[in-house]
């Protein structure tokens, strides 16, 4: 596919430029290293490095025309360059132009905040197929143009996959698409340009401060999304989380609340809660849900207040919510031949964990152990490491911590950094194994009948990475393994 370049740069604020703008360029790459004969290369300013390095590279390898945040001193008379205030933000602009703009031909709905992104963008793509549609998602765990699955890399891809997926969703005559929107996502500005109809937020707790640095700047990227919808959009927030109304301060959109506990738009209380389900009150409807914990139950109400808000019948809404599954790797529950009951779940933050065996608490009888296996990811923000490990001992009769993703860390550093926060007089519960599928042995090991084993963390996660390499590791698989030697 050709583009002329004139076309591409629509709405976007020129500073100066070098060359015939009326030309027909390629592809869009921002990585030096994929670019061919023909292409336009984009250089952004990165976390590792600066993309401006890469220019003289992107010429090499056949670059036409290059975006930039400051002109090369050597200028080749035979490339185009183009100089902007941000390239980030030009990005994402350039590549919905290059892709035809498929998000004005969409209903395009984003979800962010810390925890039940995946969740409710995921619950959302199922009930507005049971409702007849066509619907493309962009998350965590997979992408869907309809039916066709597309594997995913980030919990967001970057600004030239999202168009190009969405573009695919219009081909393939998606009329809505639900995406999940990671605060590394708008701070890197990769949907800057889309046209959300809608934004949802679900709460902000304790998570990617090695990349924020303080939580204010983790507020202020969430917020930032909101603050970028238009008059036209709906923005959805939590109104039992303390930063819900902030969150919508600066937005354009209409704004509406959802809660279980005050007054708001959308309301729901918990009837029941049992191991399998729950029966909800939704905006005066009874309903009963496969999903459990108190946090699912804002989880659907904000899926119900979005597909209210997006036109759909209360009543069909919430007949086909109470058919929706739980999402891989969300409470995900195996019982062993023997009765020991295993749950897999992705909670890698303090607060998700902390739900999690709150809502086992809240279900046990008490006469069974439960016992959690635990670790956090390397790479990444390590001050939720102590407050992990500090949460798991407390809310569990036995902690068996373990390896997440070590990344390029030492694994055993990561334990000793939980381990730090677990208090001195939960120190007797908690074991240390690194090897993650010997720490799960070993809690099958230790459960007898009725036992309750969390395995946390990874979730749907199919690898375990280490040192540059992804090994194939799936909780859940080895523990069926396990279960059933
Ligand atoms: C910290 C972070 O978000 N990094 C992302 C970022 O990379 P970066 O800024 O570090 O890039 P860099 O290496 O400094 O390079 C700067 C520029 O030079 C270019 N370059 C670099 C080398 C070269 O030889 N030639 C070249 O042109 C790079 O392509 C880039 O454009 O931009 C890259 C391209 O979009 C991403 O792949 C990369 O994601 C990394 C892999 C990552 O791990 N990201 C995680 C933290 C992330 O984004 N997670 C969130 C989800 C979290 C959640 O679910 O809550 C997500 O949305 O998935
Ligand atoms: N609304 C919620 N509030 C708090 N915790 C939640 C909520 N929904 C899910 N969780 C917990 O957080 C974990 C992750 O949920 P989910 O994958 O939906 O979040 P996410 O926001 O997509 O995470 P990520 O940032 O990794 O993309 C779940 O396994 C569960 O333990
Ligand atoms: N989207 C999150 C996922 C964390 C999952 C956990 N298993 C880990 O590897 O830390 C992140 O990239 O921080
Ligand atoms: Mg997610």
């Amino acid at each position: 596919m050709t583009k002329k370049i004139t076309d591409l740069l629509r709405s976007i604020n020129i500073l100066e430029s070098v060359g015939e703008l009326n030309t027909e360029i390629n592809m869009l790459h921002f990585d030096s290293r994929k670019v061919a004969t023909g292409d336009f290369f984009i250089a952004q300013v990165g976390t590792q490095s600066d993309g401006h390095d890469f220019i003289p590279k992107a010429i090499d390898q056949g670059a036409k025309a290059i975006l930039c945040q400051h002109l090369p001193e050597d200028i080749n008379p035979k490339v185009i360059y183009i100089k902007v205030e941000n390239t980030s933000k030009a990005l994402s602009a350039l590549a919905h132009n290059y892709y035809d703009c498929p998000s004005n031909n969409l209903k395009l709905v984003g979800v962010t905040g810390t925890n039940g992104k995946t969740t409710i963008a995921s619950l959302l793509y199922e009930l507005f197929r049971k409702l007849g549609y066509k619907v493309g998602l962009l998350s965590t765990v997979t992408n869907f143009i309809d039916t066709k699955e597309v594997k995913a890399t980030h919990t967001t891809p970057d600004a030239i996959q999202i168009s190009k997926l969405l573009s695919e969703m219009v081909e393939e005559g998606c009329e809505y698409c639900f995406m999940e929107v990671s605060s590394h996502a708008v701070d890197q500005h990769r949907t800057g340009a889309l046209n959300f109809k809608g934004g949802i937020f679900t709460n902000l707790t304790h998570d990617h401060l090695d990349y924020h640095k303080t939580f204010d700047a983790y507020l202020r990227a969430k917020k930032g999304f909101f603050d970028q919808l238009g008059k036209t959009s709906f923005a959805i927030t939590n109104a039992d989380d303390k930063n819900g109304k902030i969150i919508l301060q600066n937005t354009k959109a209409h704004k509406f609340t959802y809660s279980t506990r005050a007054f708001a738009d959308f309301r729901a209380q918990i009837l029941e809660k049992h191991f399998n389900g729950m029966q909800l009150e939704i905006d005066g409807l009874e309903l009963w849900t496969n999903f459990i914990g108190d946090f699912n139950a804002h989880n659907l109400l904000a899926v119900y207040s979005a597909a209210r808000l997006l036109d759909q019948s209360k009543e069909e809404v919430l007949m086909k919510m109470s058919e929706l599954n739980s999402v891989a790797g969300r409470f995900e529950s195996i019982i062993s031949p023997n009765g020991i009951m295993a749950i897999v779940d992705y909670a890698h933050t303090p607060d998700a964990l902390k739900n999690v065996l709150l809502t086992i608490d809240q279900l046990r009888t008490r006469n069974e152990t439960v016992i959690t296996v635990v670790g956090a990811g390397g790479d990444r923000d390590k001050t939720k490491r102590p407050l992990m490990g500090k949460v798991s001992a407390e809310y569990s009769d036995k902690v068996i911590l373990t390896s997440d993703n070590p990344r390029s860390e030492n694994p055993d550093t990561i334990i000793t950094e939980m381990r730090e926060g677990v208090s001195a007089n939960n120190l007797k519960k908690v074991l240390a194994i690194t090897d993650r599928k010997e720490a799960i042995r070993t809690a099958i090991m230790l459960a007898k009948k009725d036992d309750i084993i969390l395995v946390a963390g990874k979730g749907h996660e199919d690898y375990q990475e280490i040192n540059g390499v992804k090994h194939h590791f799936d909780d859940k698989e080895i523990i069926n393994e396990i279960f059933n030697q």
